[in-house]
């Protein structure tokens, strides 16, 4: 049976710890702010966004809920940043995704400022992170990484494989692993012979977006699985990319869904918040 890479407990670890670092920085004048913007009312994106608010409260960071109306335009949107980008109180700022068809959003990413860019999904970022010079992390690649530290896994001299290769996830992860020296495989739908590749890896990340998409057979025995899928399967359950039953049999370790890379994504998010907000003040 796989060891459990349990992301829940380790968010709550981790928040605790965030929880004492914004008392810290209160009594020096210091308190973090994220402003998170809603278009829209698609009730997945209300859920977690509500979740990002309440995660916030508890560890001390203020958040202001912005929400607009599902027909806003892209112009009204791109106002409501500039507003946010020249507002000092305001640390991070963070456009919650998928848009509506009339609002592109990479037009919306590339306006946040990088300094406020808490997604890290500014070009100006992710170019930083490709050049091994990273400033704001985007949030789940980020967690992906910390979690596996925190079990004691290095990922110098292991085979990666990461299938999907999304700006914000599969991307951004490549480099992360690239920049501590793990041998780096990008899969993707154009992928040939994709399970003869999933097989060579120590460590196998599933970030595609369809259930039961890695399965036992796909996978090396003892390799270190994890899976960033968030799905909804016939159910109605949340659910991963990887058949967890079975895959859980032949990994090594695996990360649960629910349980294992959202949480860390959310707790990644609140820790560059209040990086954010030290480094305002350091600038000055
Ligand atoms: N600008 C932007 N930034 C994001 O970071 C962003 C976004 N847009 N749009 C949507 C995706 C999705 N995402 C999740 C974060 C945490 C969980 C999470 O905490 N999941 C829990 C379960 C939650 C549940 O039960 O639904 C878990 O896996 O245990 C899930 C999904 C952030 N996203």
């Amino acid at each position: 049976m796989a060891v459990k890479l349990d992301g829940k407990k380790l968010s709550i670890k981790l928040t605790n710890d965030l929880q004492v670092e914004t008392k810290t920085l209160k009594n020096q004048g210091i308190i973090p702010k994220l402003a998170v913007i809603l278009v829209g009312d698609d009730p997945a994106s209300r859920v977690y966004v509500r979740n990002k608010h309440r995660m916030a409260e508890k560890i001390g960071i203020e958040s202001l809920d912005l929400r607009l109306a599902k027909d806003t335009s892209e112009a009204e949107l791109l106002e409501k940043i500039a507003l946010l980008n020249n507002d000092p109180t305001i640390n991070g700022i963070l456009v919650q995704l998928p848009l509506p068809d009339q609002i592109n959003a990479d037009r919306i990413t590339k306006t946040i400022s990088p300094k406020k860019d808490v997604d890290g999904f500014h070009p100006y970022n992710l170019g930083r992170l490709f050049v091994n010079d990273p400033y704001a992390i985007p949030c789940t690649p980020n967690g992906i990484m910390y979690l596996l530290r925190e079990y004691g896994i290095s990922v110098d001299r292991k085979n990666v494989v990461i299938v999907g290769r999304s700006k914000i996830v599969g991307r951004p992860l490549a480099a992360l692993m690239l920049n501590q020296n793990a041998t780096v495989t990008v899969a993707h739908s154009h992928t040939k012979n994709l399970s003869e590749i999933t097989r060579q890896a120590d460590i196998l990340v599933a970030a595609v977006g369809r259930v039961n998409f890695i399965q036992a057979q796909d996978v090396k025995p003892g390799a270190i699985v994890i899976d960033v899928g968030i799905n909804r399967n016939a159910a109605g359950k949340l659910v991963g990319d990887v058949e967890q039953t079975e895959v859980g049999q032949v990994a090594g370790y695996l990360t649960p869904v629910p349980g294992g890379v959202g949480p860390m994504t959310i707790a990644m998010l609140m820790k560059q918040t209040i990086e954010f907000a030290k480094w305002s003040k350091q600038e000055k």
